[in-house]
């Protein structure tokens, strides 16, 4: 497996006066599980299909291992589109051996690779159904199988679990931990920021076009405001107002939430609140990835 993963790397892409993509820069490094997150639009889709040589790119350039990415080493990735592309009506069982041979596996390992996936999803009972006739969850669950079925190196998931159900979501999140404890790195896009939060090992937001932040969430929240929780029961209305780099989002019954900038000493905060009377709660609350997500992308709309 190379050291280096799959790299995205100065790419940018215009739609005719739309520029859907604008110097976007990341890298989803092998064993690395990227969660690519960013409001409707913001150009993720855009990006992975330009990864995996569906779409050009007008300027920079996509690596794998260090190179280039070739004709040959896309046959090595697996792609879950956006548009999803399976034939409406090919049996479930066909379309996956099918595919399988399309990206080199001899016809008998096609076959095993097929049933193997076929079972592991739970689709047994659906295997020579028309792909048309399942349900869009089971539909999903064949489009994961696609992506799969060759055993690739690299995994490319546009928004794969959108419209699954809680123990599909179990079983996606199962494979896709797998595949990155195998070396493989993965990347998926998603608009479920607590799944996104839960399983990633690093998380990149797009805004219009640009990564504008990427790391562990960990890194996403350092220098991010947090929120305090202070419960002064005897303290007056608007104690907290006045504090610099203190905004009071709440105040009720003597309980305060109050968002922090990451400068300001919270042991200040909690002499001015012992000022006061007593203090029966003083407590910091991480962000959750989606409030991390509001703030960069509020950010970037009002620059
Ligand atoms: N074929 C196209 N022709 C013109 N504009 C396009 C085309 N495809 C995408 N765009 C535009 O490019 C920008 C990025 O779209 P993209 O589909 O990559 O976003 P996204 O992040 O995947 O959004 P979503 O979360 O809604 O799927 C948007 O402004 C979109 O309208």
């Amino acid at each position: 497996m190379p050291q280096a993963g799959l790299e995205i790397d100065s790419v940018s892409k215009r739609y005719g006066d739309v520029v859907a993509l604008s110097d976007m820069t990341f890298e989803v490094r092998p064993g690395e599980l990227f969660g690519f997150v960013g409001s409707n639009g913001a150009g993720k889709t855009t990006t992975m299909r330009i990864a995996l040589g569906v779409l050009a790119a007008d300027a920079g350039e996509v690596r794998w291992g260090g190179q280039p990415i070739t004709l040959d080493m896309r046959r090595r990735f697996g792609y879950m589109p956006e548009e999803r592309g399976l034939y409406p009506k090919m049996k479930v069982l066909d379309q996956l051996v099918y595919l399988a041979k399309l990206h080199g596996l001899a016809t008998g390992d096609a076959h095993r690779a097929a049933e193997e996936w076929i079972t592991r999803l739970d689709l047994r009972a659906r295997r020579t159904d028309e792909v048309q006739k399942l349900s869009l969850g089971n539909q999903q669950r064949v489009q994961l199988a696609a992506a799969l079925v060759h055993a690739p190196d690299v995994l490319v998931l546009d928004e794969p679990f959108s419209g699954l159900d809680p123990v599909a979501v179990d079983v996606m999140s199962q494979v896709l931990k797998e595949k990155t404890a195998a070396g493989i790195p993965v990347v998926f896009s998603s608009h479920q920021l607590d799944l996104v939060e839960r399983l990633c090992d690093r998380v990149g937001i797009v805004n219009k076009g640009k990564m504008v932040a990427c790391g562990t969430v960990d890194e996403l929240r350092s220098g991010a405001p947090t929120e305090l929780v202070v419960h002064a029961p005897a303290a007056p209305l608007g104690w907290a107002a006045d504090i610099t780099g203190v905004t009071v989002m709440s105040e009720e019954d003597g309980r305060v939430a109050l968002r922090v900038e990451d400068w300001v000493d919270d042991q200040e905060i909690l002499a001015k609140a012992l000022a006061t009377g007593p203090v029966r709660e003083f407590s910091r609350r991480r962000l959750a990835l989606t409030e991390l997500f509001r703030n960069v992308v509020h950010e970037g709309n009002v620059r």
